[in-house]
């Protein structure tokens, strides 16, 4: 399987070299040549296969020879250890619950699929030593921490967003330590990640010191996301109504590999972009200017994404063609209020403590089904609701239960360097 950068066809790489480099030389990011449809009959014996068989098979062409069998197969079935259950919320509503991991959030499956992926090739002898460099708004620093923690040959360097993530993130992401280096940076996710662009430009830097991305750009962080979708339907095939899924989005991510799993053939009928007042899509989808601006803090704020890396890629499953992204896409946004009062509601109407992602997912989902009787929605709950501890509590008025991977983090001493700028984070990268 080749890949092709996204600013021009011309840029080829394996899966392979698209892993290791994270981002083609001209600042593309890397697509599949080829988007194969699964036969039918995959589909109907879904139900039958373990959680492994399922993402084998979705994943390994775009894997090519890269990676042996049998050595995939147990990448995947460290990846995919935990549950990924879809759970009853109202009459034609489910959470597909995403944070069953050791991080409790959905970036856990692409973290560890991409540190086994990497792990190999470093183990082969492919590459000799790498900096993976990373940009977070709340969850991904802390599931790549934990997933590339100890990998031999691989350091990890974090950059978010000073003061604006939640205090169990910042704890996921600066107490590991070992191989593990957070930067805090003064300014917004967006200035994190076009620093982390810029290195991966930075002929120096790379010259020195081998860097990766472990964001969604990088096709080893971006298409296992897929899965999801795929255990979803094992456990949703059977509701004799068309599917519709409601994806919280941040970096658009997530929601592009749902819609390249239904570009393999997977029956899902349409897909809902849930954004919080960090809304670019959904204003595109409203009147058709793409117009990113700097992003806005939320309560939801692993979504505070002004320009949305994977978007790109959006654009070309749907061929760049606006009336095609219209047909099988829609986009909501909400604010913080209008999130506080649907985590309120929902709790005290089921009992169901929805995370503030989780939320915004939800509201989305209302609004698609306001007039559509013949579809079951679902909406991904990206997180679990103790990592936004203080919002929720105060919105439900509960205590939330604290799980014991969390708990044992609490006490700990972050541990990091302050940023401003580019050049200190070359510095940085430097030393
Ligand atoms: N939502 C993210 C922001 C980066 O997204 P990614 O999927 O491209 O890593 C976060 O929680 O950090």
């Amino acid at each position: 399987m080749n890949y092709f950068s996204l600013n021009n066809r011309e840029h080829k790489a394996n899966f392979e070299h698209a892993v290791v480099r994270g981002l083609a030389p001209d600042k593309g990011l890397y697509f599949p040549e080829k988007i194969g449809k699964l036969p039918k009959s995959f589909f109907e014996q879904i139900g039958s296969l373990s959680k492994t068989e399922v993402a084998f098979e979705a994943i390994k062409n775009y894997v090519g020879e890269e990676i042996p069998e049998k050595r995939l197969k147990d990448i995947l079935a460290h990846t995919l250890d935990f549950d990924f259950p879809v759970v009853p919320v109202e009459e034609n509503i489910s959470s597909l619950e995403l944070f069953h991991g050791p991080t409790l959030a959905f970036k856990d499956v692409g973290a560890r699929f991409m540190a086994g992926s990497l792990g190999y090739f470093v183990e082969k002898g492919k590459i000799e030593k790498l900096t993976v460099l990373v940009a977070t708004s709340g969850d991904t620093g802390g599931a790549v921490a934990n997933g590339f923690l100890g990998v031999e040959g691989i350091d990890v360097v974090i950059l978010y967003p000073k003061g604006k993530v939640s205090e169990i993130q910042e704890k996921q992401l600066t107490t590991l330590g070992q191989n593990v280096t957070a930067l805090e940076v003064n300014g917004a996710f967006d200035e994190c990640q076009d620093m982390v662009k810029r290195a991966f430009l930075d002929d120096e830097i790379q010259q020195k010191r081998p860097l990766t991305s472990a964001n969604s750009i990088n096709v080893a962080r971006w298409l296992p996301q897929m899965f999801y979708y795929f255990l979803a339907y094992r456990q949703l095939k059977d509701k004799g109504r068309k599917l519709v899924f409601s994806v919280p989005s941040g970096n658009f991510g997530n929601i592009c590999a749902g819609i390249l799993a239904k570009e393999m053939g997977l029956p899902i009928d349409h897909f809902v972009a849930s954004n919080n007042a960090n809304n670019v899509v959904t204003r595109y989808l409203t009147n058709g200017n793409y117009e990113p601006r700097n992003s806005v803090q939320t309560i939801s704020n692993a979504m505070d994404v002004g320009n949305p890396s994977n978007f790109v890629r959006v654009l070309e499953i749907f061929e760049n063609k606006f009336g095609n992204l219209k047909k099988h896409l829609s986009s909501y946004s909400f604010d913080d209020l209008a999130t506080k009062m649907a985590i309120k509601e929902v709790h005290q109407k089921t009992g169901y403590t929805m995370d503030p992602h989780g939320a915004v997912g939800y509201l989305g989902l209302q609004e698609f089904l306001k007039h559509r009787q013949d579809y079951h929605g679902t909406f991904l709950e990206t997180a679990h609701p103790v990592k936004f501890m203080e919002t929720v509590e105060s919105v439900i008025e509960q205590k939330v239960q604290i799980p014991a991977v969390i708990d044992s983090i609490l006490d700990k001493k972050k541990k990091t360097h302050q940023i401003s700028d580019y050049d200190e984070l070359k510095n940085h990268l430097l030393q």
